[in-house]
C-alpha cells in the first residue's frame, strides 16, 4: 500500500501531511521525535473517541507521551461558544499551560472546534490534526481555518491557526457512515471543479471504487485534495484573494446548511450550493450548460442531494447569503466556473438571477 507525505509550505510554520493506511499505530513514536508539547490533551467526540480513543491513547503512551483525553458530543451542534467555553475551563482546570498541546482527533467539527481553541487558549498553544472523516481527511485537517458557529451563521467565530503536522489514517473511514462518506465526496468534487480537470476526470472513471473505499483510489483522492488545498494555502493563507476558490458551492451552501438548522450535513449543503453556483454560472453566460449538467449529473451520480430542500424558507437562505465572509460592503462574491477545472470570483450578479436559483424546484 503507497503512503505519501506532503508539505503545507508556509515559512516556519509550515507542516508535513502523512497519508497512509494505519498510520494510527505509528502516530506515537513519529510525535513523540517531534518535539512540539511536554504533553498533550486528545480532544474527539463521544462517537470517535468510543471507535478509537482506545487505540490512539496506546499508541501515545506507549511512545512515553503524557496524554489525557476529553471528549464532547457529536455533531455540528457541539462547534459553538459554549462548548468552546466548558472545553477552555476544563483544560485550565486541568492545568494546562503553554508548554502543552492539544490533538484534534475527529471529523471537521473537532478540527474546527480544538483549532480555535488552540489558537485562543493561552493566546495560543500548539496542535496536531488527526482527522477521520473524508471530508475532514481532504479538507478541514488542512490550511488553518479554525472556528464556530453563532446563531448569525456559520464559522462566524474563529481564527487562522496552522497545525503542527496532519496524520491522516484512510483506514478509519471504514466506519464512516455513508452518508458521512458523501460529505467529503463533495468537497473532493469541489477540487476537481475549481482547479483540475483530470482529478474531475478520474472522480468520474473512479466514482463506484470510491463508494466502495478501493484502498488504491482512495489514497489517490486524498493525495490530490491535499495536495491542491495546501498549494492554494501557501500561496494565500489568510483568504485575501485566490483562496476563495475554496469556497466555491459555499456562498449558498453555507446559508442553505444555516437555514437547515444544521439539520443538512456540511458537504450535502455544498453540493446544493455547487449546483446553484454552476447555475449561476450558466445564467451568467460564463459557462456552458452542457458542462455545468456534467458536475450536476456526477453530484447525483454519488448520491448527493442537488436541489435546495422544498419548503426551506427562501428569504432565510437570502438572509445567511448576507453573513457570507467573503462579502464587501455588502456585496456579496460567488465563485463560479467557466469550465469544468477553472473558476471565476464575481459579485456581478443580479438579484433575480440569486432568486431564480434559490426558487428553482
Ligand atoms: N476548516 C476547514 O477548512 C473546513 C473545511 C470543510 C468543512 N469544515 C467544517 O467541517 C465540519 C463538517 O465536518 P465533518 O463532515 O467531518 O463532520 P463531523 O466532524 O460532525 O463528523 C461527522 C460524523 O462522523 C462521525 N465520525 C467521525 N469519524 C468517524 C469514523 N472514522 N467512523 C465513524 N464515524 C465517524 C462523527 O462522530 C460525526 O457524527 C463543518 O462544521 C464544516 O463547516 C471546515
Ligand atoms: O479552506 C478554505 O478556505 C475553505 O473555504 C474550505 C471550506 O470547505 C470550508 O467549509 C471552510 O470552513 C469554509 O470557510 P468559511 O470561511 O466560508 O467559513
Ligand atoms: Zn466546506
Amino acid at each position: 500500500m503507497s503512503e505519501y507525505t506532503l508539505t503545507v509550505g508556509l515559512g516556519e510554520r509550515s507542516y508535513p501531511i502523512f497519508i497512509k493506511d494505519g498510520i494510527m499505530e505509528t502516530i506515537g513514536a513519529d510525535l513523540a521525535k517531534r518535539n512540539i508539547a511536554s504533553r498533550y490533551v486528545v480532544i474527539s467526540d463521544e462517537y470517535v473517541a468510543k471507535l478509537y480513543g482506545t487505540t490512539l491513547m496506546a499508541t501515545l503512551e506507549q511512545a512515553g507521551i503524557t496524554v489525557e483525553m476529553l471528549t464532547f458530543p457529536r455533531g455540528e451542534a457541539s462547534k459553538n461558544l459554549q462548548v468552546f467555553a466548558e472545553l477552555s475551563s476544563k483544560l485550565a482546570q486541568m492545568g494546562v499551560d503553554r508548554s502543552s498541546g492539544l490533538i484534534a482527533f475527529g471529523g471537521g467539527v473537532t478540527g474546527d472546534l480544538v483549532g480555535f481553541l488552540a489558537a485562543t487558549y493561552m493566546r495560543g498553544i500548539p496542535f496536531v490534526q488527526i482527522p477521520t472523516t473524508l471530508l475532514a481527511q481532504v479538507d478541514s485537517s488542512v490550511g488553518g481555518k479554525t472556528g464556530v458557529d453563532i446563531p448569525e451563521g456559520k464559522n462566524l467565530v474563529g481564527a487562522f491557526y496552522q497545525p503542527k503536522v496532519v496524520y491522516i489514517d484512510t483506514a478509519v473511514l471504514t466506519t464512516l457512515p455513508v452518508e458521512e462518506l458523501l460529505g467529503g465526496v463533495a468537497e473532493v468534487i469541489k477540487y476537481g471543479v475549481i482547479r483540475d480537470y483530470q482529478f474531475y476526470c478520474f472522480l468520474e472513471k473512479n466514482l463506484d471504487a470510491i463508494l466502495a473505499l478501493n484502498p488504491v483510489v482512495i489514497q489517490e483522492m486524498i493525495r490530490t485534495c491535499c495536495k491542491i488545498k495546501a498549494e492554494v494555502v501557501a500561496e494565500d493563507e489568510r483568504e485575501a484573494d485566490l483562496r476563495r476558490i475554496l469556497n466555491f458551492g459555499h456562498t449558498i451552501g453555507h446559508a442553505v446548511e444555516a437555514a437547515s438548522d444544521f439539520s443538512l450535513i456540511h458537504g450535502h449543503a455544498v453540493a446544493i450550493g455547487m449546483v446553484a453556483a454552476l447555475r449561476l454560472a450558466v445564467s451568467s453566460g460564463l459557462c456552458k450548460r452542457k458542462e455545468a449538467g456534467r458536475v450536476a449529473t456526477l453530484i447525483h451520480s454519488f448520491g448527493l442531494p442537488t436541489e435546495i430542500p422544498e419548503g426551506m424558507d427562501r428569504e432565510r437562505i437570502k438572509s445567511y447569503i448576507k453573513t457570507d465572509k467573503k462579502s464587501i460592503a455588502g456585496s456579496v462574491f460567488y465563485i463560479l466556473p467557466t469550465t469544468i477545472g477553472e473558476v471565476i470570483i464575481t459579485n456581478e450578479l443580479t438579484e433575480e438571477q440569486i432568486d431564480a436559483v434559490l426558487q428553482k424546484k
